[in-house]
């Protein structure tokens, strides 16, 4: 079942003073996978955790199908939120560990889960805490996939774990969520790996949020502009750049702005090269310092 997600001008302000979260709004209509990119400090975990009813916004709230979900029972168990947890002090088994936490989770597969186990290629002998640091991302992710919740946030759940690790889990999230369709929300830095697994991105900086779009609409509006630096000057001219760069007479902008097929075949005519940008690119740009 569908749950549309709407966050009012919520705000977070830790220890009285420190404002992590600027009245940030947006509504999240579901069973889509959600892109949550922004810089070290920008206020991504807050805002999950705040998403996942772990944390109160100072101001402002957070409704699932417009109910309040702060100490909302009925409505939390429906979320699954996958964080870095220190397992330091968990003695348990791997099978015992997820047995004990999958009773929280009215869905949760365990059939999906010992074939995820297999698949990470984790050892099911050794107390959690043995496990080396990706293999316990590995297990996080497994506990958050099979507990097949309706709304499932990963926050940077990757951490530690290798490229063939990080390969699995982009691979099962997208396999899991053609089977069982439900609203993904995944943090990351990881950008130009998971890029094309977003439908939609949010972009929060300094703890606004600057960007909330469909990812085709980002790449439609994304161009970079390649050709003699005048001609690239006058295309340019009034439009949002990006980015600029010279090498001796020839000159390539990045622009934020979606083309009309006439602008795109004048481009053609003055012989300027028009290419895609990427979403790191743009996210690059769009989060830099100001000078
Ligand atoms: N419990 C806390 N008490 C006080 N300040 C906090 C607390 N948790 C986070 N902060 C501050 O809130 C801001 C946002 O942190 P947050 O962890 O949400 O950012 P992030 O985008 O997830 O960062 P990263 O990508 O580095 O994990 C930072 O300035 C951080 O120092």
């Amino acid at each position: 079942m569908n749950h549309v997600i709407k966050a009012n001008e919520v705000s977070l302000t830790y220890n009285y003073t420190n404002r992590v979260l600027k009245s940030v709004s947006f509504e999240l209509e579901g069973n889509k996978i959600y892109g949550l990119l922004g810089r070290n400090g920008a206020g991504k975990t807050s805002l999950l955790s705040v998403l996942s009813a772990f944390t109160k916004p100072s101001y402002g709230s957070i409704t699932i199908d417009g109910e309040e979900i702060f100490e909302n029972s009925k409505l939390t168990e429906k979320i699954v939120f996958v964080r870095d947890i220190n397992l330091e002090v968990e003695k348990q088994r791997l099978k015992k560990y997820i047995q004990e936490i999958s009773v929280f989770r009215p869905l949760f597969d365990h059939k999906y889960a010992d074939y995820l186990i297999k698949r990470f290629r984790l050892p099911t002998d050794q107390a959690v805490s043995k496990l080396s640091r990706g293999m316990q991302s590995a297990l996080h992710v497994i506990i958050g996939l099979a507990s097949r919740a309706p709304i499932t946030i990963f926050d940077e759940a990757y951490l530690g774990m290798d490229a063939p690790a990080r390969e699995i889990f982009y691979e099962e999230v997208l396999n899991d969520y053609m089977e069982h369709p439900r609203t993904f929300i995944l943090s990351t830095h990881l950008i130009s790996e998971m890029e094309s697994m977003f439908e939609e991105v949010l972009i929060i900086d300094q703890g606004k949020l600057i960007l909330h779009e469909e990812a085709d609409v980002l790449r439609e509006r994304g161009t970079s502009i390649t050709g003699s630096a005048e001609v690239v000057d006058q295309f340019t001219a009034g439009k949002k750049i990006l980015k600029e760069q010279s090498l001796g007479g020839t000159k390539k902008v990045m622009i934020y702005e979606e083309l009309s097929a006439k602008e795109r075949e004048h481009a053609r005519q003055v012989h300027l090269e028009l290419g895609p940008i990427t979403l790191q690119e743009l996210f690059i740009h769009l989060t830099k310092e100001e000078e």
